[in-house]
């Protein structure tokens, strides 16, 4: 049985985690934490999740529950998941880490953090997304320089980062099959003047509107047809279900930086 923490339990993704670990074989939520000064912290994770109680009171302080998990799966915010990350190297114990919109230099701590604790890291958890990460690969090595490639994402309102953590794969998925730097060749959104297009670059767009849980397009446009890939996530379930297995792949490793393509068996 692997016993697990989760972090960000009264959030979207949060309450979603506390169900599908409810519903999975072989483990079990041990600790649910959010903000101190949330007005949910002594309320039971399983009645937040609207599936009745489970036993686990939200709690607002990882580090007094350390005994009580193996390991961390975190879907919050960039500075608090970073704060997680030290706690569990301190601690020697495994994370899996959803949250999106990390620095470069949040990134690097990941990655040395990961010499000495096992980590998965991906910006979506969902075996279709997962899968599409692959099909791009392909698309890209077939369509090559000849196609203007843009990546088109929609999220709810709540969203504070942008483009997506999916989206940004995807562009450096493509980019690194096209021998290009993402750094370099990535325009995000466009106004004014931009001038006629440049074909290497890769476009980003995106859309923030109403309850959307997660969709990404990817377009490969050549002159008289186009090739668009496209993943809706209708349920936040998908991501739930991947952070979970996860948890549980991640539970017999004793380092390294992992993503889902590993968890699935993809690479
Ligand atoms: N990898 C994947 O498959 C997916 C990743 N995500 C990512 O997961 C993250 C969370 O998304 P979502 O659940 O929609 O967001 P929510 O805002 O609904 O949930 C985040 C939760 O974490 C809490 N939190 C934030 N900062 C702190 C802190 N310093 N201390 C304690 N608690 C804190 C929030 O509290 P408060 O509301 O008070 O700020 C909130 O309850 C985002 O980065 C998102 O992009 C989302 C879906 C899938
Ligand atoms: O914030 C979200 O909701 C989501 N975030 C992830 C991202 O930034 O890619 C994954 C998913 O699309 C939902």
């Amino acid at each position: 049985m692997t016993n697990v923490a989760v972090v960000g339990a009264a959030g979207r993704m949060g309450k979603t985690l506390v169900a599908a670990l409810h519903q999975t074989e072989g483990v079990k939520l041990t600790v649910a934490i959010d903000r101190p000064d949330s007005s949910l912290i002594g309320a039971d994770a399983g009645e937040l999740a609207g599936i009745g109680k489970v036993g686990v009171t939200l709690a607002s302080d990882l580090s007094a529950h350390v005994a009580d998990f193996d390991v961390v799966i975190d879907f919050s915010a960039p500075d608090y998941t970073l704060e997680n990350v030290a706690l569990c190297r301190e601690n020697g114990k495994g994370i899996v880490i959803g949250t999106t919109g990390l620095t470069d230099a949040q990134k690097q701590t990941l990655k040395d953090a990961a010499e000495t604790i096992p980590v998965v890291f991906a910006p979506n958890m969902g075996v279709g997304v997962n899968l599409v990460f692959k099909l791009l690969e392909m698309a890209a090595r077939v369509l090559g320089d000849d196609v203007d490639i843009e990546v088109i994402e929609a999220h709810h309102r709540h969203k504070v980062d942008a483009p997506s953590g999916t989206a940004l794969r995807m562009g450096e998925v493509v980019a690194e099959t096209l021998g290009r730097d993402l750094k370099t060749c990535a325009v995000y959104g466009r106004e004014g003047q931009t001038g006629a297009r440049d074909r290497n670059t890769i476009g980003f767009a995106t859309v923030r509107a109403g309850d959307i849980v997660g969709e990404h397009t990817v377009m490969f446009a050549a002159e008289g047809e186009r090739v668009e890939i496209t993943h809706k996530a209708s349920s936040r379930m998908t991501f739930a279900r991947g952070a979970v297995r996860a948890a549980g792949w991640l539970a017999d490793k004793k380092h390294g930086l992992f993503d889902m393509q590993d968890v699935l068996g993809l690479r």
